[in-house]
């Protein structure tokens, strides 16, 4: 396929996601199947072209003055490629499996429009409908905050200290160029390729071997935070994938108890394999069973009780930038409710002394800082550890410039610590 195909393909796929609310990945996914001979390479081509338009679908539409499926294409190409108005034109040429030819309209905006009389949600790319929380959270930066949450994302792996080191992680994937991460000490960073994606980690040997497992650089921050230490008991109430409950075996050393639980069993299936892949042996998965209390013996007994709660992802929008247009405002409804939830429920499982963390990937204080206050004013029996001393205990101090400036925990964002949108606030129960 050329270049050229690959983009009528894209407006093609991008019809259908305007059509049809549904994740980019499956749309993207069925036109791959009904479109045989498309090749892995044009396939990634295409993925790449339709999650960039809809990384900068507001602003593509905003320029073009329109939001049709060729209009954001269109303007993407310009707003998140940088392509110039004849290099779009020269591409669209109505030949063979081509775009059709640019009409004097989209010439003419291609070339002169601007984002300068739009507002922030536009320049900044997230919905309008957010944009009261946006301002909320971010002030005069949120039209900054929303580009780097459109902006593309890198991968980010974690060294498995179970079985490896950061340096011995590096050399293994030295073919792939891996930087350290600047924040996590045992983060590398791969560079997207041209299309925007990440290299094929499947086959990599030292991601078969367990050496590394893909994480943002957030996520491994946020399970630092939790600075679990050997010998603990630790609960991992939505331990979903299990994403931080293996960061959290690493930081053990296998030693003591990981209880890794899910209301949702389907949400634990990956766990099993991703354990043993990495070396865990520390971890109980929990799974539920019917109705039974699966947690019953560990009332007051944790010296740590995590919860990664279900939330918006505003914070993964470089990573999901489907999510932010199909987000509705029941979707943050139905979410902050599930937190209280969770904030009513785990804290029993804390035993005294012991500390319960709250962990979200979304930027809106309604689902953290806001959340906390709330919980706190109920729970007089925990408070909350300062953002410096959480970060002293983690033995990473120099987090403790991501404090929250809106009330208790930390913070993190793709502009201010390049990594996704995280806020961890570590409590402890007097
Ligand atoms: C953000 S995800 C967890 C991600 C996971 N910890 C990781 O690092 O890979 C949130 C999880 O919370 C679970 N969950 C939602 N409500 C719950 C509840 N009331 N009790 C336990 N788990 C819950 C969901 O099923 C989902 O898997």
């Amino acid at each position: 396929m050329t270049p050229a195909a690959h983009i009528s393909a894209a407006i093609e796929i991008l019809a259908e996601l305007s059509a049809r609310r549904r994740p980019a990945a499956d749309a993207i996914k069925d036109w791959g199947l009904s479109h045989r001979f498309a090749g892995s390479k044009d396939r990634a081509a295409i993925a790449g072209l339709v999650f960039d338009a809809l990384r900068k679908r507001a602003s593509a539409a905003h320029v073009m003055g329109e939001e049709t499926p060729r209009a954001v294409m269109l303007g993407a190409l310009r707003e998140a490629r940088g392509l110039a108005g004849e290099a779009i034109a020269a591409l669209c040429s109505g030949e063979g499996h081509a775009p059709a030819p640019l009409s004097e309209e989209e010439r003419e905006r291609l070339a002169n429009a601007t984002l300068a009389d739009a507002p922030a949600h536009v320049r900044g790319d997230y919905p309008e409908w957010l944009a009261e929380r946006f301002a909320e959270a971010f002030g005069d930066a949120a039209e900054e905050e929303g580009r780097a949450l459109a902006a593309r994302a890198p991968l980010d792996l974690r060294a498995n200290i179970l079985k490896s080191s950061r340096e011995d992680a590096m050399r293994r994937l030295a073919h792939l160029h891996p930087e350290p991460t600047p924040l996590s000490p045992l983060g590398l960073r791969l560079p997207a390729g041209p299309s925007g994606r990440g290299p094929a980690l499947a086959a990599e040997p030292a991601f078969v071997k367990g050496h590394v497992e893909p994480q943002d650089e957030g996520s491994q921050l946020a399970a630092l935070l939790c600075a679990a230490e050997p010998g603990e008991q630790v609960l991992d109430y939505c331990a979903g994938g299990g994403g931080k409950t293996l960061a959290l075996a690493g930081q053990m050393h296998n030693r003591g108890q990981i209880y890794a639980f899910d209301d949702d069993g389907r949400r634990l299936t990956p766990i099993y394999p991703r354990l043993e892949r990495a070396g865990a042996r520390n971890v109980q998965v929990r799974a539920p069973r019917g109705g039974a209390d699966m947690l019953a013996d560990l009332e007051a007994r944790c010296d740590l009780v995590l919860i990664d709660a279900p939330c918006t992802g505003t914070g993964t929008w470089r990573r999901h930038p489907d999510a932010k247009w199909r987000l509705a405002p029941g979707a943050l409804a139905a979410r902050l409710e599930e937190q209280r939830e969770l904030l009513a429920k785990a804290p029993l499982y804390v035993r005294p002394g012991g500390r319960l963390v709250y962990v979200t990937c979304s930027l809106l204080r309604d689902e953290n800082e806001a959340q906390i206050a709330a919980f706190l004013a109920e729970h007089s029996g925990f408070a909350a550890v300062p953002a410096e001393e959480a970060a002293a205990a983690a033995q990473l101090p120099e987090l403790a410039r991501f404090a929250s400036s809106l009330g208790l925990g930390l913070r993190l964002t793709p502009r201010v610590s390049g990594t996704d949108g995280f806020f961890v606030c570590v409590m402890r129960r007097g």
